[in-house]
């Protein structure tokens, strides 16, 4: 038991995914693992172990943010001894080429967040995906033509911005998209040597304003889900 999570010592297994909305994680759970058990529910951020193809894999809830996230990887890693963090998130696109329902493999991650020049004094810190982890989504992905594009993201800590159109900076620097996690789940992988990737699915667009519809978050984006089942 962590602080956060109820499951026991080796509950949890080597490789967990980490969506941000928890009911995702059930739906991954029921979905895509065989004889999946629930090992936490503290504060209804479901976490999950099954097996994918034989191998042990779990699926954890991780709430919206850094924050959140941070706590739920930290216990992980450090209380259940977890190396391989894989998210699969939602995201806004910043660029007009993004249409709902791509997938986005996040190569680094910007951040409006303070957390790193917290730590270095000022100074950026670039947190960057596990590059062995990162190898096998595209290997995965192409062997399966399935279309994404890499490269950088913006971890923010904003979702509802004052201007709409703050994202045009970034944009203009290459930033594919907006979600709220991936900066701090790599700064952690890194600080502690476990490997992270974030898989990603455009939910909606800052450029058009088209989205998904809530039920679709939850539940259909399963794309992201089979390329992170095959990445570790
Ligand atoms: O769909 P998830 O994985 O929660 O990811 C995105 O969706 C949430 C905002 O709606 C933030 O957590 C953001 O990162
Ligand atoms: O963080 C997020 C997630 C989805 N869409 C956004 O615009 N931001």
């Amino acid at each position: 038991m962590s602080i956060h999570l109820e499951a026991k010592k080796g509950e949890i297994a080597e490789t967990v995914l980490l969506p941000g909305d928890p009911l995702r994680a059930k739906w991954i759970a029921e979905t895509y693992l065989e004889n999946s058990i629930c090992y936490n529910d503290v504060r209804g951020m479901l976490g999950f172990t099954g097996t994918y193809h034989g191998e042990k894999v779990s699926v954890q809830g991780t709430g919206m943010g850094i924050p959140s996230a941070m706590i739920y990887c930290h216990e992980l890693i450090n209380e259940y001894g977890v190396k391989n963090l894989i998210r699969v998130g939602s995201a806004g696109a910043f660029q007009k080429d993004l249409k709902l329902m791509d997938i986005i493999i996040a190569i680094s991650a910007s951040t409006n967040s303070s957390l790193n020049k917290m730590t270095f004094n000022g100074a950026d810190f670039a947190p960057t995906a596990n590059f062995e982890l990162l190898m096998k989504a595209v290997e995965y992905a192409r062997k399966n033509e399935i279309d994404f594009k890499a490269g950088n993201v913006l971890s923010s800590d904003i979702f509802y911005d004052e201007d709409p159109d703050y994202y045009k900076k970034w944009a203009d620097h290459g930033v594919l998209c907006a979600e709220m996690e991936t900066a701090g789940i790599y700064t952690l992988a890194a600080r502690f040597g476990v490997r992270a990737l974030s898989i990603l699915t455009v939910s909606d667009s800052l450029v058009n304003g088209e989205e998904i519809s809530a039920d679709m978050r939850e539940q259909k984006l399963g794309e992201m889900v089979e390329i992170a089942l095959n990445s570790f």
